[in-house]
């Protein structure tokens, strides 16, 4: 892996759309008559970290869904790369990219769930080897080096044969961490991956986090109410109200000097939370 910029500095455009590495364009989504994305156009450049916050059912997952295909747009337009995942034509037709495509883009995204989602059958090693195995196509012995790395580097080097069920949450969930990172994404999502935990295991989990964006050039894009984890990684934070982004500003500038007031409204409820 190596070094990145500091968090300050946003790194340099390259390749894809405009020089993102992930582009949405006019992107609407509603569930009924609930519109969860309104006309959403955003990127991301490659190893950029960019957190998401705002209310609850502001659309921040729903947009990490849709990069995992789990949630399909009802139009605009979705490119990772120089790859759609869905693309809406002139017609206003919203085409979805080919299951090759798909495989494609896919191998490209990992990302880690609130609930850890771990194979509770496998061991720990196992859990981390499966899928470079079997998607990635390495050998067993490689993908075994490159997970004993990982959960090392989660300080999980101990557990390589315990179950998921005999680990603490935030070793479970530091688990789902390396076996995400065992796939060499390009893009890490990671959803409230805390939300789930004891404030003292989320904080192992959240340090974690930091060493990875301190020592990788994985692109990140992070669902968080952790405001100061988010502020110590982020490059950009965007601020997210009814489904359209209303403020987007370095950490700096959003958490010091918000310029909306429902953003100010949304940070000094998280606070008085915390
Ligand atoms: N499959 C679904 N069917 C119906 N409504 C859905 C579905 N998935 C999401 N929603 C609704 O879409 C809205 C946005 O959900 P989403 O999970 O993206 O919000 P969020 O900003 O991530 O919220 P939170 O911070 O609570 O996780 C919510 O109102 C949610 O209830």
């Amino acid at each position: 892996m190596t070094e990145t910029t500091s968090a300050s500095s946003a790194p340099a455009s390259s390749g894809g759309h405009e020089g993102n590495l992930i582009t949405f364009d006019g992107v609407g989504k509603r569930f009924g008559d609930n519109v969860v994305l309104d006309n959403l156009s955003f990127g991301v450049r490659p190893g950029e970290r960019v957190t998401l916050i705002g209310p609850s059912g502001s659309g921040k997952t729903t947009i990490l869904r849709m990069l995992m295909t789990l949630t399909r747009p009802d139009s605009g337009t979705i490119q990772v790369g120089d790859d759609y995942l869905y693309h809406e034509e002139r017609t206003g037709n919203l085409v979805p990219a080919s299951e090759q495509h798909i495989r494609r883009v896919r191998r490209r995204i990992t990302m880690v769930f609130q609930h850890f989602n771990l194979f509770p059958n496998m061991r720990v090693l196992r859990n981390v080897t499966e899928a470079p195995v079997h998607v990635l196509g390495l050998s067993k012995e490689e993908a075994e080096q490159r997970a004993r790395e990982l959960l090392d580097m989660v300080g999980l080097g101990e557990k390589l044969t315990a179950y998921p069920t005999q680990l603490s949450g935030g070793q479970q969930q530091r688990v789902a961490i390396a076996r995400a990172l065992a796939m060499r994404p390009d893009v890490l999502l990671l959803d409230e991956v805390t939300s789930a935990l004891d404030p003292e295991l989320a904080a192992g989990v959240l340090d974690v986090l930091r060493d990875i964006a301190r020592t990788s050039d994985v692109t990140m894009l992070c669902v968080t109410h952790a405001m100061r984890f988010a502020r110590d990684i982020s490059h950009r934070v965007l601020m997210f109200d009814s489904g359209r982004i209303i403020e987007d500003a370095p950490p700096g500038e959003m958490f010091d000097a918000p310029r909306h007031e429902r953003t100010r409204g949304f940070l000094q409820s998280v606070i008085n939370e915390t």
